[in-house]
C-alpha cells in the first residue's frame, strides 16, 4: 500500500508524479499498424512511437520519473536515453500486469500509466490533466482516448493501487472500478496511435522527433507548443 509523500497535497509540490509507460516487444507491438509505413521497418514505427511518448513525458513540468516497463532492449536503450528509468517486463503476463509491476516498483506518491503511443503528445497537455487529477475527490482518474472508448492515461493518489484495466472497452472498465474521467481538451494526449488513420490524425496535430521523419513530416518538436 502507498502512503501519502510529504508535501503531496500541498500544491507547492510540482514535480510529484511518477508516470509508468509499458512498452512491448518491438516484434510484437502495433501489429494494427503493420504496413502504415510502406518501405519503414515496422519496428522502427514502433519504436519511435514510444520514444516520442516517454520524451514527452520527461519534458512535462510535473514528472519526477518516467518508469519504462520492457523486456525489448532497443526499447530499455532508446528510451534510457531520452531519461527514463527503464525495468523489467515482469511477470511478462501482459500489459495490465505490466502496469502493476511499474507502479509497484514506483513505491508511494502520485502514481499514472501512460500507453506509449502517443507520438504527438504534449507536455503542456500532460501537465494539466496530471494536475486535474490532484484536485478534487481522491478517486483514481482515468483519460479516455480520442474515441472514448479506450484509455491512454491512469491516475492514482498516494495509498491507491493503480488497478489498471487497459485493453478493450478500458474506459467502461475504468469507470466501473470507480476511476473518475478527465475531459480536458487534450487533443495530443487523447490521441493514441492504433491504425494508419490514426497516425495520418497524430500528424495533423504534430509528431514528435522520431516519428515525423519516418512519416515524410518535418514537424521537430522543438517547434510544437509545448
Ligand atoms: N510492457 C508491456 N507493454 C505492453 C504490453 N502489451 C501492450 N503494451 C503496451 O501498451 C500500450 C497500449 O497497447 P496497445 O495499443 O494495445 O498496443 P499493442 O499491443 O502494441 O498494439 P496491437 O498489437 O495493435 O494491439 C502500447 O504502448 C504497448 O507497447 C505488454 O505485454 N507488456
Ligand atoms: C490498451 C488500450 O489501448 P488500445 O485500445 O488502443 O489498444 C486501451 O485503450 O485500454
Amino acid at each position: 500500500m502507498r502512503v501519502p509523500a510529504p508535501g503531496w497535497q500541498d500544491g507547492g509540490v510540482t514535480q510529484v508524479w511518477t508516470v509508468v509507460v509499458p512498452v512491448k516487444r518491438l516484434d510484437a507491438a502495433k501489429s494494427r499498424l503493420r504496413g502504415a509505413l510502406p518501405g519503414r521497418p515496422h519496428e522502427a514505427l514502433a519504436l519511435a512511437l514510444a520514444v516520442d511518448t516517454v520524451e514527452a513525458v520527461r519534458a512535462c513540468s510535473v514528472v519526477a520519473e518516467v518508469l519504462v516497463v520492457t523486456d525489448d532492449q532497443a526499447v530499455a536503450a532508446a528510451t534510457g536515453a531520452a531519461g527514463a528509468r527503464v525495468v523489467p517486463d515482469r511477470p511478462a503476463a501482459g500489459l495490465n500486469p505490466a502496469f502493476r509491476y511499474g507502479a509497484a516498483v514506483a513505491g508511494d506518491g502520485w502514481v499514472a500509466g501512460l500507453t506509449a503511443d502517443l507520438p504527438a503528445l504534449r507536455p503542456v497537455e500532460l501537465a494539466a490533466a496530471l494536475s486535474a487529477a490532484r484536485s478534487g475527490p481522491t478517486n483514481r482518474r482515468y483519460v479516455p482516448d480520442a474515441p472514448g472508448t479506450g484509455t491512454v492515461l491512469l491516475a492514482a493518489p498516494p495509498g491507491m493501487p493503480l488497478d489498471p484495466r487497459f485493453g478493450g472497452n478500458s474506459a467502461a472498465a475504468h469507470a466501473a472500478s470507480g476511476a473518475l474521467p478527465l475531459l480536458g481538451d487534450w487533443p495530443s494526449l487523447r490521441r493514441d496511435v492504433d491504425t494508419a488513420a490514426d497516425l495520418a490524425a497524430a500528424t495533423r496535430l504534430g509528431l514528435g522527433a522520431h516519428t515525423a521523419p519516418l512519416c515524410g513530416t518535418t514537424t521537430p518538436t522543438a517547434s510544437r507548443p509545448v
